[in-house]
């Protein structure tokens, strides 16, 4: 294992505190996730079963033994865990490197409590430096695409890539999020946008961060 990887796996384990038996958990997409669910998988929680945010999340799932069910049938979600591909001192994120931004956002407004995993890289001052994933509907695209532009962003069309919706992502680089908020708002009003990778108006509850030195938990507000 890389080092990275040693320090996902370590917030992976600080999040399965997080895991409450009785009750469907939600399941986020990732690399930092997959080594979560390998703790729930040695782990073995009593839980009813999972909600999961990607084709990939419920492949592994079910080879490690859980139920996935749709997130119509969980009712009331308490507990989300997931990765991020960055993180600032709000616990407002980015999200969408693996392309399950929409699913993923989905869910964690459905959750009773949000807990994001990081390592400690993806800490972050301001937002903006990893490219912002936007799903759009494939006939709005190049709309889409000139109104990032107009917004400060460079949206570059992720190659190759379609979403477990159908949906192409387009990463808008150079983007200076100063207002998380404000920013998620506009993208969100363009016609076309299905989904933008800012968790501002939903972000994390709690903020595992894996660093060299051990584990930090950062809860928002606290
Ligand atoms: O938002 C995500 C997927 O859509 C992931 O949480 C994010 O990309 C972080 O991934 P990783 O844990 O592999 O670094």
């Amino acid at each position: 294992m890389s080092k990275q990887d040693d320090l996902k796996r370590a917030a992976a384990e600080a999040a399965f505190d997080y895991v409450r038996e009785g009750e469907y958990l939600g399941v986020g997409t990732g690399s930092t996730v997959n080594h979560f669910i390998d703790v729930l998988a040695e782990r073995a929680p009593e839980i009813p079963g999972c909600v999961s945010s990607s084709k990939a999340t419920t492949e592994k799932l079910r080879a490690a033994g859980f139920d996935v069910v749709d997130l119509n049938s969980a009712g009331a979600l308490g507990v989300y865990v997931d990765g991020a591909d960055e993180a600032n001192a709000h616990l407002e994120l980015i999200k969408g490197g693996g392309g399950a931004l929409t699913r993923e956002k989905i869910i964690a407004g459905a959750a009773r409590t949000f807990v994001c995993m990081v390592d400690a890289s993806k800490r972050v001052d301001l937002l903006g430096r990893f490219p912002l994933p936007v799903e759009v509907i494939e006939m709005a695209r190049s709309s889409v695409a000139r109104s990032l532009v107009k917004l400060g962003g460079e949206p570059e069309l992720r190659p190759g890539f379609v979403s477990d919706n159908g949906h192409p992502i387009l990463d808008v680089h150079n983007l200076e999020i100063l207002n998380p908020i404000e920013m998620e708002d506009a993208i969100n009003a363009l016609p076309g946008v299905v989904t933008v990778g800012l968790f501002a108006r939903r972000p994390a509850d709690v903020l595992i961060v894996g660093d060299a030195g051990g584990v930090e938990t950062v809860k928002r507000g606290g």
